[in-house]
């Protein structure tokens, strides 16, 4: 579903280089679940964006559903994200001026493979079912959250991949929407790639690894920061 074979990034800075990936290789399979764990400044972040092709590594290769992200052009790696990819940041990017019913439906419909009765099925499910018609501006940060869990998931993208995607909530609710992002991912068979600090978030994936100096190891869930 995703590779990435000896992939390095370096960015750019007054100092020189900054090298944050120093050859990484990862594989998530069909359906599989990934933590991505590390301290502040690992680089989580820029290997999600590499995942997601919203940037390209400067060797070594990402490939998203069998494709080459380097090999393709810019709107072709766009095609290939709204075709394949569901992404939940903690800024949840919902369209302020689209009602709920409406957010939620977006990205599966920009796919063409918008099914309202899925759609209906995750309102349901989500706890906003009833609050179609609200703005994102009328609801609680937890709804918001569960909301854009939602637009992604609507497509039933191959992969589902989220930064910090409980970061912005309490416990008790954060704990309430990862119970059920996993139990909505399960359903839909989407692979899921998730970047957390929170060994809360990590212990029920298949998965754990843990990014330092530029490099991933296999990490014990339990206790891994
Ligand atoms: N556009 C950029 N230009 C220069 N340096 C950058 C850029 N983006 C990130 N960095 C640096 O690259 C390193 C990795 O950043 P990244 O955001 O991937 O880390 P992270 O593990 O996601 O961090 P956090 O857990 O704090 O979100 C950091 O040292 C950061 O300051």
């Amino acid at each position: 579903m995703l590779q990435f074979h000896q992939v390095h990034k370096a960015y750019a800075t007054p100092q020189g280089p900054l090298p944050v990936l120093r050859g990484i290789d990862l594989r998530l399979a069909p359906g599989e679940s990934l933590a991505l764990m590390g301290e502040s400044g690992s680089g989580k972040s820029t290997l999600l964006h590499l995942a997601a092709g919203l940037d390209l590594p400067d060797s070594g290769e990402v490939c998203l559903a069998g494709r080459s992200l380097s090999a393709l052009t810019e709107p072709a790696r766009a095609h290939l994200r709204r075709d394949t990819l569901g992404l939940v940041f903690q800024q949840f990017h919902l369209v302020p001026s689209l009602n709920v019913g409406d957010n939620l439906r977006l990205q599966a419909r920009l796919a063409g493979r918008d099914d309202p009765a899925w759609s209906s099925e995750l309102l349901e499910r989500l706890g906003l079912a009833g609050l179609e018609r609200r703005y994102p501006e009328q609801l609680s940060g937890g709804q918001q959250q569960r909301l854009a869990i939602g637009r992604a998931l609507a497509p039933r993208p191959a992969l589902l991949l989220a930064d910090e995607p409980t970061g912005n909530l309490d416990e008790e609710t954060a704990d309430e929407v990862l119970t059920l992002l996993l139990a909505l991912v399960r359903d839909t068979g989407s692979a899921l790639l998730v970047v957390t600090h929170s060994p809360r978030v990590a212990a029920p994936l298949d998965r754990c690894l843990r990014l330092s100096h530029g490099r991933v190891d296999d990490a014990a869930i339990t206790g891994a920061t």
